[in-house]
């Protein structure tokens, strides 16, 4: 895999007379050339820190960057040309047009006049290019912001949270507008707390927590590291399930009770399920595993905090074993 971006043991300290705050504590991510990759974090655990670090915002206190294999920030100026970037939200003339904003933006980076006309074409603002931005949606001015960025043809687009702040009709145009980038040939690099469209956008998630990297890889590699080995259990028609239930907290199990079922959620080896039940004559009519969606994986992980000082990766650790094995 060729990679575009790489990051290792990233570390980013911020003094201020409240005390210190650490927020980056080694942090490692890798992006591969095509990917569009997810960068998923709660409030506060670094996202923007490293967007902004790794494009010579802020200066880091430690560790290792890379964009197109060049070390950066020093030779940040010979790579700046293939990466667009938004990390804050870009403020419009509302006066101006998208056309008239784009147009000022090309000439002052010294672009073709055609570069505009792709660029709309491309996020999708062509009919209401000649139109002012005051009277644009959230939604049209985040596509202004793309397009803005997308003026010099970057081979990697960094998105800090574009979806923002959108509607569902916003967010699914944003989603298509990706998919599209990413169909060309561009590296796509999006952070969000929206989980949801990271799973229907995304080839590759970064999951960081408190500075740290928790998870990395294919979103179906995350989710089936990280899967929960949580199993819907349900009994013969007329058992007692309070008292099957009860049973199996007796053997260590943690059981959820629901209207008809219950739901174990350390079911390492859901067969023990069976045994301890069968064993007092209560039989099983359904055992199945419950999917995890990105969401839970995420709480789970990002609900863990990672040891202070220890610079652990969480997705380097064998998945945890269950009650039954
Ligand atoms: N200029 C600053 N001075 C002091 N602390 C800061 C500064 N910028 C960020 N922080 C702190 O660093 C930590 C990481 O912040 P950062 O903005 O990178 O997180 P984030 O993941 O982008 O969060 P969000 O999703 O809320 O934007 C937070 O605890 C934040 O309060």
């Amino acid at each position: 895999m060729d990679a575009v971006l790489e990051i290792a043991g990233l570390r980013k300290t911020y003094r201020s007379r409240k005390g210190v705050r650490r927020a980056l504590d080694g942090f490692d991510m890798v992006v591969g050339a095509g990917q569009v990759h997810g960068f998923l974090g709660p409030n506060g655990s670094g996202k923007t820190t490293t967007l902004r670090t790794l494009l010579g915002l802020i200066r880091p206190n430690g560790g290792r960057m890379a964009l197109f294999g060049q070390e950066v920030p020093r030779r940040l100026p010979e790579v700046a040309g293939s990466v667009g970037a938004i990390v804050e939200s870009p403020q419009f003339f509302g006066n101006f047009t998208a056309r008239d904003t784009l147009s000022l933006l090309a000439d002052a980076g010294g672009l073709k006049k055609e570069r505009v006309t792709a660029v709309l074409e491309l996020v999708g603002l062509r009919d209401r290019a000649r139109e002012r931005v005051r009277t644009y949606s959230l939604g049209m001015k985040q596509r202004l912001a793309v397009a803005s960025a997308l003026l010099k043809e970057p081979k990697l687009l960094i998105l800090d949270e574009p979806a923002n702040g959108l509607d569902p009709g916003g967010i699914r145009e944003m989603r298509t507008l990706m998919r599209n980038l990413a169909e060309s040939g561009m590296t796509v690099l999006l952070s969000s707390h929206i989980l949801g469209e990271i799973q229907l956008i995304c080839d590759q998630v970064t999951i960081i927590s408190a500075g740290r990297r928790v998870a990395a890889g294919s979103v179906a590699d995350v989710l089936a590291r990280h899967s929960s080995s949580s199993v819907k259990v349900r009994l013969e028609p007329g058992v007692d399930l309070l008292g099957a239930a009860e049973l199996l907290r007796g053997n260590g199990a943690e059981v959820t009770l629901r209207d008809d079922h219950f739901v174990v959620g350390n079911a390492g080896n859901p067969a023990q399920i069976t045994r301890i039940l069968a064993e007092k004559q209560i039989y099983v009519s359904e055992l199945a595993p419950i999917a995890a969606d990105l969401e839970s994986v995420f709480l789970e992980l990002t609900g863990t905090a990672p040891v202070e000082g220890q610079n652990r990766q969480v997705d380097q650790v064998s998945a945890p074993g269950g009650w039954g094995q």
